[in-house]
């Protein structure tokens, strides 16, 4: 296979994977590399939080995936609803370089794939905002994307979020109960809470 993105990541060592995950029923085909989050296969987190999300109810309107990774949460809902627009948006730019390449090989056409911080390059506004928050880039990144939701949502859209109790649940249903005025906790498996927040329509 072509090392399309080795430019961009000079100081990884690469070793570059490629495996099958059925996600949501569907078959997908993930490639992944060193210096990306969970390489290996689909994080639990992220499993639990995609068995969880549900299209019932939802607006119309585009889908957000912040810190999207290889492409795993953006990539499955894309496939499953061809006609919404998902964007799929992340710092890390090997990600974002196997988001792309992971939408060509599943043949997922209705995705926009772009770096920001947070989101500092997003425009617009979604009918859901679906986030696995970078535990790792501390408190005050993890609180911005769940802060930052709100202004991004369409009246009704939703804020949904994977996060471990260990690693900040509490705070984390804290905040989004403070910016949204609700908070539901939709499932909670082997500590792994999925939180969902809607933007009132007034
Ligand atoms: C826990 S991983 C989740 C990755 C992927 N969604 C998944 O489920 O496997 C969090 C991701 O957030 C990205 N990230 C870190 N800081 C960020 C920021 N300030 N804005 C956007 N994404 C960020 C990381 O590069 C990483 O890919």
């Amino acid at each position: 296979m072509a090392n399309y993105y080795y430019s961009k990541n000079p100081d990884v060592v690469h070793d570059q994977q490629e495996w099958n995950f059925t996600l949501r029923g569907q078959a997908m085909t993930f490639v992944t590399d060193n210096g990306v989050f969970s390489k290996r296969t689909v994080d639990f987190g992220t499993r639990t939080l995609l068995d969880t999300f549900s299209f019932t109810d939802l607006p119309v309107g585009p889908l957000l995936d912040v810190g999207a990774g290889y492409g795993p949460i953006g990539l499955t809902l894309a496939k499953e609803q061809p006609q919404r627009q998902v964007d799929l948006v992340d710092v890390n730019e090997l990600a974002l370089s196997l988001a792309r390449e992971n939408a060509t090989r599943n043949q997922i056409t209705n995705v926009k794939i772009f770096s920001s911080d947070q989101y500092a390059a997003v425009t617009g506004q979604y009918a859901a905002i679906l986030t696995n928050p970078p535990i790792r880039a501390g408190k005050s990144v993890v609180h911005g994307i769940l802060s930052g939701a709100h202004a991004h949502l369409v009246p009704n859209g939703v804020l949904t979020v994977v996060i471990q109790k260990k690693q900040g649940a509490p705070s984390a249903q804290q905040k989004m109960e403070e910016v949204f005025g609700n908070v539901a906790v939709l499932a909670k498996n082997k500590g792994y809470f999925i939180l969902q927040s809607r933007r009132l329509a007034n």
